[in-house]
Order: structure tokens, then C-alpha cells, then sequence
């Protein structure tokens, strides 16, 4: 039910991933996951994707599709973005639903609307031809700029209509109809696709290094942080576990951010660092960044690299 990135290839194959055919349909931003729940119930048919950011969300969402029998769900933990860039291959989707999204209204905050110019570049990589978006939002000043945004993109026409019934029944739609805002919707129809790939995340093999010398204790331990424009690393704390060091580390890359164990022990050739066994991150450049940030915080502590892979 729950999509793990590393442990899937790019392009995912959708028939594989659903166990049979059928059209791909992406929700962003399913909340409480009640759409999709709608959506199972009108298209069975349909092979259903959700993306969310907020993980308590994400959590109440696969209880709720679980308690609800539906099984043509696959859902992914994090942003929309990232899951159309890595996961979804070229023009997969035949339609993507929008709810309600985060309007950000104030003007400091616009950029980091979802919907703007780089957003349907994307998404016109990803949706079949004639395949569409469907917008529906309580925010007139949001609809404004999202079709404007599409528009100026190139590759949409925006139809204006009436809010598909099914769209009205979210958690946020009975919210807003409850005070009698009026609720604006669009369908974003994808007339050309940009003249760029958005090639997937660049993945590695697993880091790792050989290290000679006498570990610190995991009271010796402080924050370490490094910044990037590729990628932000923060070695966030240390334990000691297994005769070694277990460190968390938070990795903030443009759409991804991971939380990592590495670890630092004892191995029969000297100290061997790398990525804890039970963790699966995606290995991006930043993951090795972290990988060699702690290499370079064991040096600070009197230990001496003889052997480095990442
Ligand atoms: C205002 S809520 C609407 C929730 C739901 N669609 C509804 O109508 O009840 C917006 C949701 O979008 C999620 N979200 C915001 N940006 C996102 C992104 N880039 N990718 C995936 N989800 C996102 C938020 O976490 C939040 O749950």
C-alpha cells in the first residue's frame, strides 16, 4: 500500500504495481484519504495513486482505505513532485486531482504554491496525451494563479466548470461549504509536453568507508551540518548500539527529504561507516554527503580513512 521509493525502479510499472491494468490516476494532497475512497467506489477500474506530504495524514489515510476494502490504492509519503519525477514514467497518468490545495496566500509565501510554470512542465511529461488535471479550490485568488500559471506554461488548456460532485464531499469541501464559500474547479488538459525529460533522481551504489582508530563515545557527539544547493545534511544525534556508533541524520534535497541511519563499528578490517542494515533510504548524492560528513567527524576524533566508496 505504502510506496518506498528504493525499493522501486524508475519507471514504475504500473501493471506490476496493481497486479492488472487499467488507467492511472494520481490524487496530490489526499489528506484523510476520503477521495480516494470516493474514487474507488466510482472507478473501480481505475489503478489509484495518492501523494501527501504530512505523515500523520498518510497514516490515517491507509487505516481508512484498509477499513474501507480498497485495495487498488498505492500511496506514497511525500511530495507530489518528487513522486512524479522518480516513480511515475512518461505520459502514465491519465488524470491528476487536486483538492483543495494549501492556497499559501500570503505574497511572501506564493512560491511555494504547487500549482505554477515548473509544476505543468513537469506534469505534461507525465500525463498521457489529452490527459488532464482537475482542480477544485474555495481560494478565487489560488484558481486565478494556478490557471494563469498554466496557461503561461504552454502546454495546457484550462477548462472551467462546475466541481465534480464527488470533489465536494472532502474533508476540506463540507469545511468550506459549511460557511458558504463558493468552490471554484477547472479540468487543465494537456495540449503539448515540455521539451525537457525530467530525468529521475540520480541513484548511487550504498556508501561507505574503512576507518582505522579507537571510536569516540556517543557522548562525544555534536550536531554536524553541512549546506548545499544540492543538499542539506544534519547529523542530528549519536548512539551507541552493537560495540559501535548508530548516528541519525536528516537529508533535505530539492523535493526529498530523508532521515538516515549511518553507523560507525567495528568490522574484522577496522571501523567500517556506512548506512545502517534495517534502513533503506534512497541513496542520493546527499545520503553520501551524510556518509561523508560523519567520515570527516571521526577524522576530527583521531581516526584515519584507508578505504572510501561514495
Ligand atoms: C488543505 S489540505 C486538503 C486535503 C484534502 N485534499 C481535502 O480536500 O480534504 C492540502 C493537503 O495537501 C498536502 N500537500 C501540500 N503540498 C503537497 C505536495 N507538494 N505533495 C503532496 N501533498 C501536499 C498537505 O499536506 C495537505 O494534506
Amino acid at each position: 500500500m505504502l510506496l518506498v521509493p528504493a525499493e522501486l525502479p524508475f519507471p514504475v510499472d504500473p501493471e506490476a504495481l496493481y497486479g492488472r491494468a487499467g488507467p492511472w490516476v494520481l490524487e496530490i494532497g489526499f489528506g484523510d484519504g476520503r477521495f480516494l475512497v470516493e474514487l474507488a467506489r466510482l472507478h473501480p477500474e481505475w489503478n489509484l495513486l495518492g501523494a501527501e506530504v504530512a505523515p500523520a495524514s498518510v497514516s490515517r489515510a491507509l487505516r481508512r482505505l484498509k477499513r474501507e476494502g480498497v485495495a487498488q490504492a498505492r500511496l506514497f509519503r511525500g511530495d507530489a513532485r518528487f513522486l512524479l519525477r522518480n516513480l511515475v514514467g512518461p505520459r502514465a497518468l491519465e488524470r491528476v486531482y487536486v483538492n483543495f490545495p494549501d492556497p499559501w496566500p500570503k505574497k511572501k509565501h506564493a512560491s511555494r504554491r504547487l500549482l505554477q510554470v515548473p509544476f505543468f512542465r513537469l506534469l505534461s511529461t507525465r500525463l498521457a496525451a489529452g490527459g488532464a488535471l482537475r482542480l477544485t479550490t474555495d481560494h478565487p485568488e489560488y484558481f486565478d494563479f494556478a490557471t494563469a500559471e498554466a496557461r503561461a506554461s504552454g502546454l495546457f488548456e484550462v477548462r472551467p466548470g462546475p466541481p465534480p460532485p464527488e470533489t465536494l464531499r472532502t474533508k476540506y469541501a463540507r469545511k468550506w461549504l459549511d460557511q458558504s464559500r463558493p468552490i471554484f474547479h477547472a479540468a487543465f488538459v494537456k495540449t503539448a509536453e515540455a521539451d525537457e525529460a525530467f530525468p529521475p533522481i540520480r541513484r548511487y551504489p550504498v556508501p561507505h568507508a574503512l576507518m582505522q582508530g579507537t571510536l569516540p563515545p556517543a557522548e562525544a557527539f555534536t550536531k554536524q551540518v553541512e549546506t548545499a544547493p544540492e543538499a542539506n545534511v544534519v547529523l542530528l544525534e549519536a548512539w551507541q548500539a552493537a560495540g559501535g556508533l548508530v548516528v541519525l541524520a536528516r537529508v533535505e534535497e530539492p523535493e526529498l527529504a530523508q532521515e538516515v541511519l549511518l553507523e560507525a563499528r567495528p568490522s574484522s578490517k577496522g571501523v567500517y561507516v556506512g548506512l545502517r542494515p534495517s534502513c533503506s533510504p534512497l541513496v542520493t548524492a546527499g545520503v553520501k554527503r551524510a556518509v561523508g560528513l560523519l567520515v570527516r567527524w571521526l577524522e576530527g576524533r583521531g581516526l584515519e580513512t584507508v578505504q572510501r566508496s561514495y
